[in-house]
């Protein structure tokens, strides 16, 4: 993914930003793939470790409720946070609980990106079995930890370009 802003520009924005994590916890081993992946893009762009908390979700169904949570937190009036990641994994089944988890969880996660105008980036994979599962938590289809990470970080910095334009 190409970063519309330049990568190498001023980042001061970014050391300052204060990041959730969520982690759905049903698979754990998929979602430690994940959350490593977020954790070292964060990193690589300067996001301070100590401006970065994980919390964990039993399944993606209470992923948006803790967004929620998170999302609502204020600090001298103004959001605690600057941006949310959510991570997951949702394996179809043999009945149409996936539809059902997979809807309700993304219907939520960008319902609290739109209440509270903190970008809450959706990287929790829906798939059809583990293979495809494993494959975009650091497999052939590279790591959806790290791509919902960079759109969070890109939106970020758009979030500030609304906020600081000028004509
Ligand atoms: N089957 C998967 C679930 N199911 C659990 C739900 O997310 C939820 O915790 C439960 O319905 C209780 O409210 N969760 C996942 O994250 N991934 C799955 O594949
Ligand atoms: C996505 C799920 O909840 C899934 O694990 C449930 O499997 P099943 O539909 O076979 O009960």
């Amino acid at each position: 993914m190409e970063f519309k802003f330049d990568k190498n520009g001023n980042r001061d924005f970014l050391v300052k930003a204060k990041v959730a994590i969520i982690v759905g916890y049903f698979y754990q081993n998929i979602g430690d793939k994940l959350l490593s992946a977020a954790q070292e893009t964060l990193a690589r762009y300067g996001i301070n470790v100590n401006n970065i908390n994980v919390f964990y979700a039993p399944g993606a169904f209470e992923i948006p409720l803790l967004a929620k949570k998170l999302a609502s937190q204020q600090l001298s009036g103004k959001n605690l946070y600057d941006g949310i990641v959510a991570l997951g994994a949702v394996i179809n089944g043999e009945t149409t609980h996936f539809e059902f988890i997979c809807n309700e969880c993304a219907r939520g996660v960008a319902d609290v990106s739109y209440q509270y105008e903190i970008p809450t980036a959706f990287g929790i994979l829906t798939t059809n079995n583990m293979e495809q599962t494993i494959g975009r938590a650091g497999g052939y289809k590279g790591n959806k930890g790290e791509e919902a990470t960079m759109a969070m970080i890109e939106m970020l910095y758009l979030m500030q370009q609304v906020d600081t334009q000028t004509f």
